[in-house]
This record gives structure tokens, C-alpha cells and sequence, in this order.
């Protein structure tokens, strides 16, 4: 198989050069074993093209282009110059965010207009940030012991790091994760999801032409038991961070232990609550938390997939829901094409995520015999659409209310007051991310003090910013990503005691 493909895509025009190498010392190769990947477009069912899956061999080549990369070069540029370096960068995505943007529609079905440029503008973002914080927040402490002494520590970065990101945001989670890590000065070997390989291939190249030295960033995209597995267990790796479902999470941090401890970032699952007391703005609420659930069709860690609403305004509540499902979240008028503008409701992203959400819906009506809404669903398509459905009164020991279902499905419980509000929020084994909707700032932040998970949204859901940490609590993960944590996750540090007594 050849190492570059040319695609189309008919509905934006583009025709352009698609890398199917692992990206490995700034060049794309082909795998050792000639293992390959079919990707698929989930709008259409369709084979785009294949990749190069990278062996267990491969996996060793990348992490030891890494270790020599780390060793002579990038342990000596300093933090000034990663930044120089990750601000050109910046412009190079700026000037490519079209293209990036319409093949992460491609491979992920995601909606171009509303979604896949939103990412793009966020790595952009995210990029100038990390640029601008490479020399801040690089700094240690000077602590000042006695007459005689004083220490200093310094953030040290680990070395060779592995990143390990799934396919709800093939992009944007690499980015999370790459940007900070390069900034606090580590090296990377990166696996993309398996179905969704092509941007970050086609992302690798930017780094050269933004002039980041050979081995400081390497692709290898691959199968998680294998290559997953072997960036998880190396023995060469200092540091692992990985974005996932809990159950890979927790096989990464056997792996990491068993192999020679390194370090490791767990972004997990989540069932995030979303709270609306009788005296929110209905009207903001409903907004905020039909966009929570509906946007990138639910499969977002945050997605505030359980709604629980005050038992005074549940009737008004839903009606309003209802009615912005309708009104908002949409297959199209093009018949179900997420390169239409009026697309805001793209496939998810394979046949194996739709029949595992059909799977949560069916027991929903059939097992448990629940109520709900469900827009209609579009007309035979061999894209893997699913229609926005709303689950009502749904009890808090239902597979609905516990399980992470990674769809466009929203879950509504209803409660009595704040106590049962707070109770019903924190019982589930997740605690990534919460939202709050009320008019009284006391209860808000006595809410933001009560609720565990990572990060409480007061008056909104789901609005992520760049400078702000993320990450979760429970099982839904370890550690922080973004704002200055993005850079301390891949620090660590080095304490130096300085004696100028004299004996
Ligand atoms: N927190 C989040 O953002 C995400 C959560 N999920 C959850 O996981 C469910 C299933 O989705 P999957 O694609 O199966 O997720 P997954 O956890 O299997 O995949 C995420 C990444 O982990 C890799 N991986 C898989 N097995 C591995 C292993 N043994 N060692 C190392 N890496 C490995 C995959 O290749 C991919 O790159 C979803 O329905 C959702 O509930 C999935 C993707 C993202
Ligand atoms: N909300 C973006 C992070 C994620 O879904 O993993």
C-alpha cells in the first residue's frame, strides 16, 4: 500500500493528500508487519480508505526515535523556544483549519459547520495558550530553609510520554494532551482511536513544517490491544496518558504499573448531572442542556446526560426540552449529510456505538418500560444516525441512570428538593463534570461545594475553556488536563538543596 492517498470530498470541493504512515522521526512509514486499517465514514457506511497499524516492533521504533529526540535535542531547547516553536504551529492550524475541520467530518461523522470547525478553533486556541505558557509555567519555588540554606525545586519534564485518545474528539483530545506536554518539554509517541486515525496523520506533518526536530512527535496509529497495549506496558515510556472508557483506563494503569511505573492521566467516562431548581431560567436551562446532551450526539464525557429537574417546573421543564429538540437538533434538510449546514445531529461514530445505544434505548422502552420522546428517525440511511430520544422520569436504579450510554440520549429524573437533588447527583461511581441551573448564587455554590466532580458549571454545560483545568473524580479518571495542569501532568519535581554554610 502506497504511504500517501488522494481524497475527496465532494461537498466542500477539497481534494488533498491523505498520509497513511505512522509518523515516525518527521516521516511517514509504512508498519513493519503491513498491518492495516479500513476506516469508514460513519454519514454513509462507506470505506474511505486504509491506514498502516503499527506493530508492537513499531511501537519500539517511535518510543526510541522519542528517548533519542528527548536525550539530544529537545532536553536542551529551552522553554522560550518550545514556545516559538508551538506558536508557529498555531498558524499552521489556523491556516489549515478548513481541511482539518472536513476530515474529522469525514472520518467521525461529526457536523462540519457546527462542530468540526468548533473544534479546530479550539485547538487554535488552545495551541497560542500552551505557546505563551511554556516559559510561565515552567517555574518552581525557592523556598528558603535557614541562614545557612535554601532549596529550590524545578518542574522537570518526564521524558518520553505516550498518549493514548479516542475518536468523540480525534483532534481536540490530542491536542489537549500533545500542546501541554511538548510545552513542559516532553517528547510523544501518540496513538489516534482506530476510527479515526486520519486527522491527527494528516496533524503530524504541521509539527515539521512548523520545525519541531525529528522524534519530538510520533503517530502511531493502531488497534488498542495492540498497539494501546504496547505503549501502555513499555518499559521506556516515563509517563502515560490516555482518554477513554473506564475499563481501558483501569487496563492502562495495570499496565503502567506492572511495566515500570510510570506515571499515568486517566480521562474516563462520565454520567454527568445537570441540575435545574424551580427558580432557574427555564428557558437558558433548557437551552444549555439540550446542546449538553445533543451536541456531537451525546458522545461526550461531559454530556450532562442526566438531567434532574425541581418535581414544581419537570412538566414545564420537558415541554421546553421537547420543543428544543425539535426546533434545534437536527439530521438536515440534505438528508442526513454532516457537511450541511443545517446538520446538527451527525451519525455516531460506528455501527458497534450504534448498536450499543439502540441496545441502552430498546431496554429503556422493553426491559424496564420506561416513558419517552424520540424525534423522528431519519429515513433508511446506511449512516449511523440515531434519533435524539428523552427518557422521563426515569428512576435512579435504572441501566439508563447509571451507565454511561454515549449517545444522544437524554435521562430526566425528577426531585423534591436540595437534598435529594445533591443525592441523586452524586449516586453514580462517575464524577467528572456537573452543571447547575438556578437564580440563587448561594445555592449554586453551596451546590459547586457539594457535588463531586471535577468541574460544576453554574448557569451553563459544557462550556470548556482552554485556561480552565478538566478532569474528573470517582472513576472518572486521575488527574488534570488543560490551563496550567495541562503542563504540570507532564512535569515533575525536582527538588535541589543549596548548603552555603561553611565547615
Ligand atoms: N471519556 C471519553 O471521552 C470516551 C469514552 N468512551 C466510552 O467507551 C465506550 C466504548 O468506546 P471504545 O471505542 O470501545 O473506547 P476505548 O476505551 O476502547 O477506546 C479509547 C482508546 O483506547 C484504545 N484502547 C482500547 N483498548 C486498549 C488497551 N487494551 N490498551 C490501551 N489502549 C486501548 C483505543 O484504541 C482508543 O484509542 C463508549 O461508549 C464510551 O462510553 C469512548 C471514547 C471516549
Ligand atoms: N468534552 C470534551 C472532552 C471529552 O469528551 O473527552
Amino acid at each position: 500500500m502506497a504511504l500517501f492517498s488522494e481524497l475527496s470530498i465532494p461537498q466542500l470541493n477539497i481534494t488533498y493528500k491523505q498520509p497513511l504512515g505512522l509518523y515516525i522521526n518527521n516521516e511517514y512509514v509504512a508498519s513493519s508487519d503491513q498491518a492495516q486499517i479500513e476506516t469508514v465514514n460513519p454519514a454513509n457506511g462507506k470505506s474511505i480508505t486504509s491506514f498502516y497499524a503499527a506493530s508492537a516492533a513499531d511501537v519500539d521504533k517511535a518510543v526510541a526515535a522519542a528517548r533519542e529526540a528527548y536525550e539530544s535535542v529537545w532536553s536542551k531547547t529551552s522553554a522560550e523556544e518550545r514556545g516559538v516553536l508551538l506558536s508557529r504551529l498555531g498558524k499552521l492550524i489556523a491556516e489549515n483549519k478548513e481541511l482539518l475541520a472536513a476530515i474529522e467530518t469525514l472520518d467521525s461523522g461529526k457536523p462540519y459547520f457546527t462542530n468540526a470547525l468548533a473544534d479546530i478553533d479550539q485547538i487554535c486556541q488552545l495551541t497560542t495558550y500552551y505557546a505563551g505558557g511554556a516559559d510561565k509555567y515552567s517555574k518552581g519555588q525557592m523556598i528558603p530553609i535557614n541562614h545557612d540554606k535554601y532549596a529550590y525545586t524545578v518542574k522537570a519534564p518526564y521524558g518520553v510520554v505516550a498518549q493514548v485518545i479516542p475518536w468523540n474528539y480525534p483532534l481536540a483530545m490530542a491536542s489537549w494532551k500533545m500542546q501541554g506536554a511538548l510545552a513542559a518539554g516532553n517528547t510523544i509517541v501518540i496513538k489516534p482511536a482506530e476510527n479515526t486515525s486520519l486527522s491527527l496523520l494528516y496533524f503530524a506533518q504541521l509539527f515539521d513544517q512548523a520545525g519541531f526536530p525529528p522524534g519530538v512527535v510520533n503517530v502511531v496509529p493502531g488497534y488498542g490491544s495492540v498497539t494501546g497495549h504496547s505503549l501502555s506496558s513499555h518499559k521506556d515510556v516515563d509517563k502515560i496518558a490516555f482518554t477513554g472508557s473506564t475499563a481501558v483506563g483501569q487496563q492502562v494503569m495495570a499496565l503502567a504499573a506492572t511495566s515500570n511505573l510510570k506515571a499515568v492521566t486517566l480521562e474516563c467516562g462520565g454520567k454527568s448531572p445537570a441540575v435545574v431548581f424551580e427558580d432557574a431560567n427555564l428557558d437558558e436551562a433548557v437551552k444549555w442542556t439540550a446542546a449538553g446532551i445533543f451536541y456531537n450526539s451525546g458522545q461526550n464525557c461531559t454530556a450532562n446526560s442526566r438531567l434532574l429537574v425541581q418535581e414544581s417546573v419537570y412538566d414545564e421543564f420537558l415541554a421546553k426540552f421537547v420543543k428544543q429538540a425539535q426546533e434545534q437538533w437536527s439530521f438536515g434538510k440534505n438528508g442526513c449529510d454532516p457537511f450541511d449546514e443545517s446538520c446538527t445531529v451527525g451519525p455516531v461514530i460506528s455501527k458497534t456505538q450504534f448498536d450499543r445505544i439502540q441496545g441502552y434505548i430498546n431496554h429503556g422502552k422493553v426491559q424496564e418500560k420506561l416513558s419517552l420522546k424520540q424525534l423522528e428517525a431519519p429515513d433508511a440511511t446506511d449512516g449511523y444516525f440515531i434519533a435524539p430520544t428523552i427518557f422521563t422520569e426515569v428512576p435512579q436504579d435504572s441501566k439508563l441512570t447509571q451507565e454511561e450510554i454515549f449517545g444522544p440520549v437524554a435521562v430526566l429524573l425528577k426531585f423534591k428538593d436540595y437534598d435529594e437533588a445533591l443525592a441523586l447527583a452524586n449516586g453514580t461511581n462517575y464524577g467528572l463534570a456537573s452543571a447547575v441551573f438556578t437564580e440563587d448564587i448561594r445555592k449554586a455554590n453551596h451546590f459547586a461545594r457539594d457535588i463531586k466532580a471535577g468541574t460544576v458549571w453554574i448557569n451553563s454545560s459544557n462550556d470548556e475553556e482552554v485556561a480552565v483545568p478538566f478532569g474528573g473524580y470517582k472513576m472518572s479518571g486521575l488527574g488534570r488536563e488543560l490551563g496550567e495542569s495541562g503542563m504540570d501532568a507532564y512535569s515533575q519535581t525536582k527538588s535541589v538543596h543549596v548548603n552555603i554554610s561553611k565547615l
